[in-house]
């Protein structure tokens, strides 16, 4: 299978600007690579560096050394030297990401709040509106609150709403950030099926997942992050 992603050599780390320029090392020489349709698991404790390294992947935070490429078609991208214009096309075609914060959008129904990845990729509006329902559905999401703006849905169903948009869409590589965390287990089993489809569909994937048993069912690999740990004392 081809490689989709490769981080080679990556390090991170943090310096506080407002407590005297303390440097906190956080990972250094992360080296791995993602095939399609292969989910990698990134493993270790918490502070490890797993949302960091799955945060440089996205570009939301700059990488201080090393590499992270992303094949493209033919081409291939260097996200850590990549411009911010190139990492939010990247982000419109590439890289998808699914995490369990809804950025809730006022006047925007939920339906239209999970087309749209899909839409802003060339879909019809209807079609995509089809995908979103049928989504919401599988998600157990109630009919009634389709059409209507996900603020004032609970915890719960915003995250489901949000679980939904991150999948609609046809990414080559998905970053997933504790898709399943407080989900039951009716909708945890939801989501190991759509990581499923994914797969199958050669997608490769990146993700933190604490819940043991989604874990198991989902990882092909699962990288202990702490081997990569940047602790000054080592
Ligand atoms: N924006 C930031 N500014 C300063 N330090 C940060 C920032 N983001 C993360 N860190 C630090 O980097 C280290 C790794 O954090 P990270 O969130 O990547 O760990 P994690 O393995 O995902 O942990 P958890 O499982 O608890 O979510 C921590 O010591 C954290 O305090």
């Amino acid at each position: 299978m081809p490689v989709r992603l490769y981080l080679n050599s990556v390090g991170k780390s943090f310096t506080m600007h407002l407590q005297g320029g303390t440097v906190i090392p956080v990972v250094e020489n992360v080296e791995f690579s993602v095939e399609a349709g292969e989910c990698v698991v990134l493993g270790g404790p918490s502070g490890a560096g797993k949302s960091s390294i799955l945060k440089m992947i996205y570009g939301n935070y700059r990488c201080d050394q090393g590499q992270i490429l992303v094949n493209v078609g033919d081409e291939i991208i260097n996200i850590a030297d990549a411009e911010p214009r190139q990492v939010l096309r990247l982000r419109e075609n590439t890289i998808g990401y699914v995490s369990q914060f809804l950025r809730t959008i006022p006047r925007v129904s939920a339906e239209e709040v999970v087309a749209e990845p899909l839409v802003a990729q060339g879909t019809t509006e209807a079609e995509g509106l089809e995908t979103a329902r049928s989504l919401l559905s599988r998600l157990n999401v109630p009919e009634r609150l389709w059409k209507l703006p996900p603020a004032t849905f609970s915890g719960g169903e915003q995250q489901r709403v949000n679980i939904a948009r991150g999948f609609i869409a046809h990414y080559p590589i998905l970053l997933l950030d504790e898709p399943t965390a407080s989900l039951d287990a009716a909708n945890r089993a939801v989501v190991v099926r759509l990581v499923e489809e994914k797969k199958a569909k050669g997608v490769a994937m990146v993700g933190i997942l604490h819940d043991e048993d989604v874990r198991q069912e989902i990882a092909d690999r699962i990288i202990d992050v702490t081997g990569f740990s940047a602790d000054v004392a080592a």
